[in-house]
């Protein structure tokens, strides 16, 4: 923001309506992001020999999570890491994708497996996750990087949390001291983000379903994060005026004119004005997804070298 120095500048809080929204460019930071990573790609290559490798597995046909998977793969591809997809059909039984995963978990040639979610039913995604080689759990999902990341020990954390406070912080700078509040508490997202979150020492408030009254707690919050897959749930009100809002939510919606396009949790116009930052649907918190997963594979193949 530039501003003449004779014009004084308003004290802080702003009054709600005057808020000049600066939208969060998940693109350009996760562009930053990826940019770093092809270049470490690049120096593992000339130096050991090694491509990282990435396996996505896929259960069942599922079109938003077919995008995801084809989005994933392109990406691994553009800084110079190997990736395979195995797409399997919805009738794949337990057994069959624990065993798929042994064998990926014995591949030299493999750094990262990602076993998309959600799994189909019948399929226990615990037991899943627990199964995943801890130094190849590049979605930060099983029991030894919960715990490493709860800890605050360096493991393997999940993407999409890492993704948003990378976001926070390249925006921020210190979180410290912050009032946080986190909707949702889902494995993938809301919980590993409320640590994170308790990690750069912000006070914590997670909400979820049984929650009484979202909204008074939301409209307290200097960092919002909204995860919940609910579109249109935060709306003006919930907002503190000036508060950064990270919305996670991603949710297909059907135009008049009968095209789909994306919406995040956050109503996007009503927040726009009120909101001191915010991260838009589509561009804001998905591409920085993909960039820490990208991120997390060159990690896993980096300290298999160790
Ligand atoms: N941009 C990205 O990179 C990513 C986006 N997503 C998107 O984020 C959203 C959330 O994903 P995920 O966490 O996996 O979803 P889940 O369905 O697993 O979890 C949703 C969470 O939100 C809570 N919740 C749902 N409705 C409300 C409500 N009305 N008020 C308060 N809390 C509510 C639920 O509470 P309870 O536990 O009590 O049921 C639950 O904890 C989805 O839209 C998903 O597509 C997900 C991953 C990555
Ligand atoms: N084990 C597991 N790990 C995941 O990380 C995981 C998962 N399962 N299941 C599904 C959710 C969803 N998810 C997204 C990733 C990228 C975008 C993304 O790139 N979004 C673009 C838009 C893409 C589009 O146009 O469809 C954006 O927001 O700009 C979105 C969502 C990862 N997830
Ligand atoms: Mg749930």
């Amino acid at each position: 923001m530039t501003r003449s120095n004779i014009i004084p500048v308003p004290a802080i809080p702003m009054q709600a309506g005057q808020i000049q929204t600066r939208l969060i460019d998940g693109k350009a930071h996760a562009a930053r992001l990826t940019a770093e990573i092809e270049l470490e790609v690049a120096q593992l290559a000339e130096k050991h020999g090694i491509v990282p490798g990435l396996a996505v597995v896929l259960v069942g046909n599922n079109p938003a999570s077919e995008v995801y998977v084809r989005s994933k793969i392109a990406h691994t591809e553009q800084v110079g890491m190997r990736s395979i997809a195995h797409i399997l059909p919805g009738s794949t039984t337990q057994q069959e994708l624990l065993s798929l995963v042994a064998d990926l978990n014995a591949d030299p040639t493999i750094h990262g497996v990602l076993v998309q979610l959600p799994l189909p039913r019948g399929i226990d995604a615990a037991l899943i996750t627990s199964a995943i080689d801890p130094a190849k759990d590049v979605d930060g999902l099983g029991p030894m990087n919960v715990g490493l990341t709860t800890l605050g020990l360096p493991g393997l954390v999940p993407c999409t949390p890492l993704g948003c406070l990378l976001l926070l912080r390249g925006e921020l700078g210190s979180l410290k001291g912050l009032h946080a509040v986190v909707v949702g508490k889902s494995n993938l997202v809301g919980r590993p983000m409320a640590q994170l979150l308790l990690q750069e020492e912000c006070t914590v408030t997670v909400c979820h379903v049984a929650t009484a009254d979202v909204g008074a707690l939301a409209c307290l919050a200097d960092i919002l994060v909204v995860a919940t897959g609910h579109k249109g749930l935060v709306r003006r009100e919930w907002i503190k005026p000036g508060a950064t809002v990270i919305d996670v939510g991603i949710n297909r919606v059907t135009t008049p004119e009968g095209r789909t396009r994306l919406v995040g949790d956050v109503v996007f116009d009503e927040a726009m004005g009120r909101a001191g930052r915010l991260t838009p649907v589509p561009g804001g918190v998905g591409p920085m997804t993909i960039a820490c997963l990208l991120r997390n594979t060159l990690t896993a193949a980096q300290r298999s070298l160790r």
